[in-house]
């Protein structure tokens, strides 16, 4: 299957996802990611404003801020496929400015570098235990995380996670995944797989 037909398959899968399952599964991987950013001591997160059916990252973002951390949003750049994070402290700091996906306002809040993320939680569609993961098609992550050192982290349903993701040369794969029943350590798996 196609990288273009998993994403596609997935995102019907789920979008068919009730309000109560999708809110439930939400809560519950908030709870783990949260408790996995308190046995780190992490100070800066960086995170992107969940549309549905993406993994509800506002109230973990809200709960980040309760916590006293850093919380770090990409602002895309569609001419190079780059993108800048920006730290928000509340969500009158983003703007809408293509589709659904709200963006950090530059005039309203301060870039920061790649290397102060300490933790980069990286969105996708389909994952695989090994951690490759097809995203929205833009490359956007692919591209940042050639030059990223921090940690990567993925949120996901249980149903994103299968069995074999096609993988390219360029894609990096995600050190963890959070689901609402399982953390899967990809580093260890891939490093058993070899
Ligand atoms: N909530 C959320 N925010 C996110 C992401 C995500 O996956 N989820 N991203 C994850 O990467 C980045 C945005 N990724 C994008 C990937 C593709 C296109 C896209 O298909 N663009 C169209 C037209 C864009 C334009 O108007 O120029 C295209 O390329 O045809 C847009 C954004 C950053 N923010
Ligand atoms: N490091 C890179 N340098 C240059 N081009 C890249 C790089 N990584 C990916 N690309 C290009 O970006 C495009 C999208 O790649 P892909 O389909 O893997 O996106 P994705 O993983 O779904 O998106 P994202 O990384 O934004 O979540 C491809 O055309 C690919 O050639």
């Amino acid at each position: 299957m196609t990288k273009k037909i998993a994403r596609s398959a997935m995102r019907d899968r789920l979008t068919s996802l009730d309000e109560v399952t999708y809110n439930n599964y939400s809560k519950q991987i908030e709870v783990q990611f949260l408790r996995h950013i308190m046995d780190l001591d992490v100070s800066t997160i960086g995170l992107t404003i969940s549309h549905f059916p993406e993994v509800d990252t506002w109230s973990i973002i809200k709960q980040l801020w309760s916590m006293g951390k850093n919380v770090v949003v990409p602002k895309c750049s569609p001419s190079d496929k780059s993108m800048v994070f920006y730290q928000i402290q509340n969500f009158d700091q983003l703007e809408r400015v293509y589709m659904h996906l709200l963006e950090p306002n530059p005039l309203k809040s301060k870039a920061i570098s790649p290397q102060e993320i300490d933790i980069l939680v990286v969105p996708g569609i389909v994952y695989s235990e090994t951690g490759y993961r097809i995203g929205y098609g833009g490359g956007y992550y692919d591209r940042f995380l050639t030059n990223f050192s921090g940690d990567t982290i993925s949120l996901a349903f249980d149903i994103q996670v299968v069995e074999f993701v096609e993988y390219d040369v360029f894609d990096i794969p995600v050190g963890k995944i959070i689901t609402p029943n399982q953390t899967f350590l990809c580093k260890q798996i891939r490093q058993k797989d070899e």
